[in-house]
């Protein structure tokens, strides 16, 4: 889609600041942010008449974290993804969809399914050992694990961290094949470790996607290999409604002005826009770490609520070959004595995935991936290289055709990957993470209660938002909701 001029927007206004009232605005809305929030919050505003709105976004694309790049030496290039890449939970029967394979039904998008559970080879240190029983343990104990999360609910007892509700339920893993067989069920799925996050909100993210007698879809997860990328579902939803002159790209916010009137934003290049109302749908990282300046400062409750929530950080580490010398599973597991150091890896030169690719990644999170982040490419290259040479003894493992690993959190546009709940981060911090403050409302995959992290959070938000907003315009219902001033103990400290 190309980059727009509208009159308005050509109309820059630098220096002073205008008051709101004294100008006609840019758009009814502003949509910060060309993610899958911000697109399916057009879409809500479109769909109910009001089509003055403009997404403003940083990159020169619509699809925020659903973002792929082209790979491999010149002559074997192919599409793969650096964010997002799985529909985590589809449909069973006529329960549930996720929003997110309703879309790629609807896009004709190729997925394949991917077992998470069973296609699976064990390695460690020296090569490939098989520990399938322990990571079966594993997995058996993820269950036992939402169960007893699920158990604290009815008394409503408080929340604890992960590693305590692993310890309650007796799991306490010692050895590398169970420290990585751990790491497998829980920090892969939330980069966190489990002494970072909620025990109960861990719990419940999964049962609201995958447990369908829990309300979720299905256990089902879908990869995408489709060579336009998983953006292409978005990308194809917007390009059925949005209008050139509704998309502004390549526009970096630096600030952002509110009050109960209306909304303006400040561009990096100095440009003006002003609306009645605004979605800032950046991510959790951004707000964290003042990527954008917000004026007035935004108050204690919704800086507290900002910085209660945690960005976790997931990494893929792509390698291509001449030929493949790994795996036929799906995965595989790495067990090194220290936890997290590249453990589990993904073939793509598999039938139905990527064949002839002679692709395959590792996957890394949380600090781990802060720490790689700070290294060279070729450092990072090394040490991956140490450890494939550790699981192939008896390959001569040749050097790659080329590597690749995105820098999620060091990009200003993201600053991580997706929010994870740690446990002190009680259910009224989300109702002020998501609470409009004046006419700027708050959107995106934090915000959701039941699914935060994935797509189909982000999609659920961007919808809500817009349909609330549209309430507001229209003068039909405007409900937003009110913040929770001073989140208190249930029981007070006796100091
Ligand atoms: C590595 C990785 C793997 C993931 N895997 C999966 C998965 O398999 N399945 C799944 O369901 N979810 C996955 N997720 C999570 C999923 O990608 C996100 O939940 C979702 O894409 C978030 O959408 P959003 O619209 O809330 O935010 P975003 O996609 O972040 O959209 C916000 C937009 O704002 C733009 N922006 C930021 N700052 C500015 C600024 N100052 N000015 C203008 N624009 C700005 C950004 O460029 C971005 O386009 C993954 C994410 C990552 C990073």
């Amino acid at each position: 889609l190309p980059r727009p001029v509208p009159a308005q927007v050509a109309r820059e206004v630098t220096g002073s600041v205008e008051p709101l009232a004294h100008q006609a605005p840019d758009a009814q809305v502003l949509i910060l942010g060309g993610g899958v929030a911000g697109v399916i919050a057009a879409r809500s505003l479109a769909k109910q008449g009001i089509t003055d709105f403009i997404i403003v976004e940083a990159r020169d694309e619509l699809g925020g974290r659903m973002r792929s790049a082209a790979f491999g030496a010149p002559n074997r290039r192919l599409t793969v993804e650096l964010g997002a890449n799985w529909i985590q939970g589809t449909q069973k029967g006529n329960g549930p969809a996720n929003p997110i394979f309703e879309l790629a039904l609807k896009h004709n998008l190729n997925t394949v399914e991917s077992d998470t559970d069973t296609s699976m080879t064990t390695y460690d240190v020296n090569g490939a050992v098989n520990y399938l029983d322990v990571f079966k343990n594993a997995l058996d104990a993820f269950t036992q694990f939402t169960i007893a999360a699920a158990a604290r609910l009815p008394g409503n007892l408080v929340d604890l961290t992960a590693r305590a509700g692993y310890s309650l339920i007796g799991q306490k893993p010692k050895s590398p094949h169970e420290i990585v067989s751990e790491y497998y069920t829980f920090d892969w799925e939330f980069a966190q470790t489990p002494e970072q996050s909620s025990f109960i909100a861990s719990a419940w993210g999964m049962n609201w996607t995958y447990n369908v007698n829990q309300g979720g879809f299905s256990e089902d997860n879908l990869l995408s290999v489709d060579q336009r990328g998983f953006k292409y579902l978005i990308q194809a939803e917007a390009a059925e409604f949005l209008h050139p002159s509704q998309i502004l790209l390549q526009a970096t916010v630096a600030t952002i002005e509110y009050s109960d009137s209306g909304v303006s934003v400040i561009l990096m290049d100095g440009t003006k826009l002003t609306a009645q109302y605004a979605i800032c749908t950046f991510s959790l990282g951004v707000l964290q770490n003042d990527d954008v300046w917000f004026d007035p400062p935004l108050p204690a409750w919704k800086a507290e609520a900002i910085y209660s929530m945690t960005m976790g950080t997931y990494t893929k580490i792509f390698l291509q070959f001449h030929q493949k010398f790994w795996f036929d599973t799906q995965f595989a597991l790495y067990a090194d004595s220290e936890r997290g150091r590249y453990p589990v890896w993904q073939g793509l030169d598999i039938d139905g995935f990527l064949p002839g690719s002679g692709v395959v990644f590792a996957t890394v999170t949380g600090d781990y991936s802060k720490r790689i982040e700070a290294m060279t490419d070729a450092q990072v290259q090394s040490e991956v290289m140490e450890v494939l040479r550790a699981m192939f003894p008896n390959v001569t493992v040749p050097e790659p055709t080329a590597f690749l690993f995105p820098r999620w959190f060091s990009d200003p546009l993201y600053r991580g990957s997706f929010s994870t709940w740690p446990a002190s981060f009680v259910p009224q911090h989300r109702i002020n993470l998501r609470a409009p403050i004046g006419r700027l409302w708050f959107s995106g995959e934090a915000m959701s209660e039941k699914y935060f992290g994935y797509l189909h959070g982000a999609y659920f938000e961007g919808e809500a938002t817009g349909k609330q907003i549209v309430g507001c315009i229209k003068g039909q219902q405007c409900n937003p909701q009110r913040p929770i001033l001073g989140i208190q103990n249930t029981y007070p400290y006796g100091v």
